[in-house]
């Protein structure tokens, strides 16, 4: 590479990163090899450029070779263009230098190229391929293969979400799968922390596996999105087929069934009972009525086999890893257990976060603000250190509910004496085990609503939407595989890339048998979530009741609330329930008939966002009536809820 200037690490701002130790090696220009002779090829920072592994919309990953230790990376190259693209590099970076865990893929170094304008994230290399394509070339996995999978999944996503962080873009794609046939998740550039009380309304991730709220451009908290995604993912893993059929452009089929949450199992494929009643239960249009990680991580289905569950397995994992002693003889990377702070977000729940992650929660906040992002050096790890004990994992998994208690200790890492890793096994999940299949929306272990079977035979997420091209796995690279280009858009801003590997989704409303094999479709156009959120807004689903309303009151104390809207939204629906009053709700607005003795009382309930505060309010108008009746009404709704 000629005249590369890598300023590498030139200027992240954040706090935590200072923190770490440096393991960095120097910035480099193409000249500079640290004292060994230098080797011929294009180089960055200290890596010697390779083949193309794979890639995606907004960048290329290669295989790099460091100069001084040999050791193989994934370079993933990218050239952001518009703010929105650097900020979500940037975002990756930010996010991913905290998490260090065994089903996470590790940051090395993050290298700026400031003269091409490039920024190069150097990965932890897997060199098994994408989970796509494991899948792809087996048709689907048994259940005991889609376990041992699913186990890791989980691990890695209860790591984040206890650590508050949301990944937000789950999908085959983004597992990668090492040599060792384990799983690391990848890919978080749509990443984001999940701040109690804030909702977040960016939408993103990939169509297929996006759930209804980010399709309908609702608000949502950001765990529930992941649950969603974990549950397409599985359902994936198990009947090599997706459950919608989302075909090309704007033809949206099978959409309204997505935007319900109902699907149908492939009668071709035999499943058991438990984990269709695993993924009937995150697979779930209400946000609020999806299970819970907790849930799922006790789930039957999941444990079936296996002595612990995977949270606690892992730390047993752990514990064995690391050779117990009595004073920890290196200094961990981030201090162990920071004084937390208490962030209240309704009386119930109490979030306990730390100063520093107080920190980068404000820095991923001042990066939407604009705010220059780099302004000091981040240390990350070398690759030398990748599997040093203080990678160990030491989220608080003894909350029965991870969502609800948020109970964290993020990005502490513990010393092998430190009362976390000392005693990994005393988990204590309290949470019961699912109890059978409970969705209303679903009979028995199948499908909620009748649609008639389809085939998979064809591009179950690739065809039909934006995939990346990636060759089949970094070992095929190794031997000689094809590189690719990135992805382009074509002038109506669609993204155009053509696929060569392809599989199909279930065709529903096509008679046709269903067929778990995957064939390929080369060159068919792929459309972007955006364009599939553009289709629905045309189709009229998503409408402007559905969203927020920003007014001015009039609210009481009860009220009001900073809970999450969604979680009011489930409260309503239990107090109107219990009140046996009929309702129809649209996003944030119910309209309820209560059928009195004497009259029929109509009114709304909204929740609205109190005009200029980080609050919510919820609003009573009464549309027709006895007033008494009416007042005797709200009286009761206000006193059940618990704001
Ligand atoms: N660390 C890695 N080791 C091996 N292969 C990798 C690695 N990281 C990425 N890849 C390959 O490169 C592909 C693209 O990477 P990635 O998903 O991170 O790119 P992206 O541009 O963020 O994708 P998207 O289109 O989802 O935005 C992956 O699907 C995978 O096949």
């Amino acid at each position: 590479m000629s005249a590369i200037t890598c300023n590498s690490y030139t200027d992240i701002h954040l706090d935590s990163i200072q923190e770490e130790p440096c393991y960095n090696t120097p910035p480099l220009t193409s000249r500079s090899v640290g004292g060994n002779t230098p080797r011929k090829g294009k180089r960055i920072g200290n890596y010697l450029v390779g083949k193309t592994i794979g890639s995606g919309t907004s960048s290329k990953v290669k295989i790099g070779t460091n100069i001084i230790t040999g050791k193989k990376v994934a370079i993933k190259i990218t050239k952001p263009k518009r703010i929105k693209e650097r900020k979500e590099i940037e975002r990756e970076i930010t996010i991913l230098k905290l998490l260090k865990h065994d089903n996470i893929i590790q940051l090395y170094d993050a290298i700026y190229d400031d003269e091409r304008g490039r920024i190069c994230l150097i990965l932890e290399l897997v060199s098994g391929g994408e989970l796509f394509d494991y899948i792809v070339a087996r048709g689907r996995l048994s259940e005991r293969e889609a376990r041992k999978f699913f186990r890791q999944i989980l691990c890695g996503l209860i790591y984040c979400h206890s650590n508050m962080i949301c990944h937000r873009d789950l999908k085959l794609e983004n597992l990668l799968v090492d040599d060792d046939g384990n799983i690391k998740i990848s890919d978080f550039g749509y990443s984001n922390i999940i701040k109690p009380g804030n909702l977040m309304s960016t939408f993103c991730g990939s169509p297929v596996y996006a759930p209804p709220e980010i399709l309908l451009e609702r608000k949502y908290v950001g765990n529930e999105v992941d649950i969603w995604s974990l549950g397409i993912i599985l359902f994936a893993m198990v009947t090599g087929q997706l459950p919608w059929s989302l075909t090309d452009g704007v033809q949206v089929e099978g959409l309204d069934r997505l935007l319900k949450g109902e699907f149908k199992y492939p009668s071709s494929v035999l499943l058991s009972n438990e984990v269709k009643d695993l993924i009937n239960k995150m697979i779930i249009a209400n946000p609020s009525d999806r299970a819970k990680l907790s849930e799922i991580k006790a789930h039957p289905w999941v444990n079936k086999g296996y002595e612990l569950e995977p949270d606690e397995e892992y730390l047993r994992k752990q514990a064995e890893k690391t050779p117990p002693t009595t004073s920890p003889s290196v200094t961990p990377d981030i201090p162990i257990s920071p004084r937390p702070i208490s962030t209240s977000t309704n009386s119930n729940q109490q979030t306990s976060i730390s100063p520093q992650f107080t920190r980068i929660i404000d820095s991923l906040e001042n990066q939407d603000k604009n705010k220059p992002l780099y302004s000091s050096s981040p240390n990350l790890p070398s690759p030398q250190k990748a599997n040093s004990p203080h990678s160990a994992f030491k989220p608080n998994f003894s909350t029965s509910n991870l969502e609800d208690k948020r109970s964290i200790q993020p990005l502490s890492i513990t010393s092998p004496n430190s009362p976390v890793s000392s005693s990994p096994l005393t988990s204590t999940s309290t949470t019961p085990p699912l109890s059978p299949i409970t969705s209303p929306s679903r009979s028995g272990a199948s499908s909620p609503t009748p649609t008639t079977p389809t085939s998979f035979k064809t591009s179950l997420f690739h065809g039909l939407f934006k995939k990346k091209h990636s060759s089949s796995s970094v070992s095929s690279s190794l031997n000689g595989g094809s590189s690719s280009s990135m992805a382009g858009e074509s002038e109506s801003g669609y993204i155009i890339q053509p696929s060569p590997r392809s599989l199909t989704p279930v065709q529903l409303n096509v008679a046709t048998p269903v067929s778990p094999s995957i064939e390929a479709i080369s060159q068919k156009r792929r459309f972007s979530l955006e364009d599939l959120v553009k289709a629905i807004r045309n189709k009229g689903f998503s409408k402007n009741k559905d969203k927020l309303r920003s007014i001015k009151g009039p609210f009481t104390s009860l009220t009001t609330t900073s809970m999450p809207p969604i979680e009011v939204v489930k409260q309503i629906e239990d107090i109107l329930n219990a009140q046996q009053i009929t309702y129809q709700q649209n996003g944030f607005l119910f309209e309820c008939k209560h059928v009195g003795n004497s009259e029929t009382v109509i009114f709304e309930i909204e929740i609205c966002r109190v005009n200029g505060m980080d609050m919510y309010g919820v609003k009573f108008k009464r549309l027709c009536g006895n007033v008494w009746d009416y007042s005797v009404i709200i009286k009761k709704t206000v006193d059940s809820l618990q704001l």
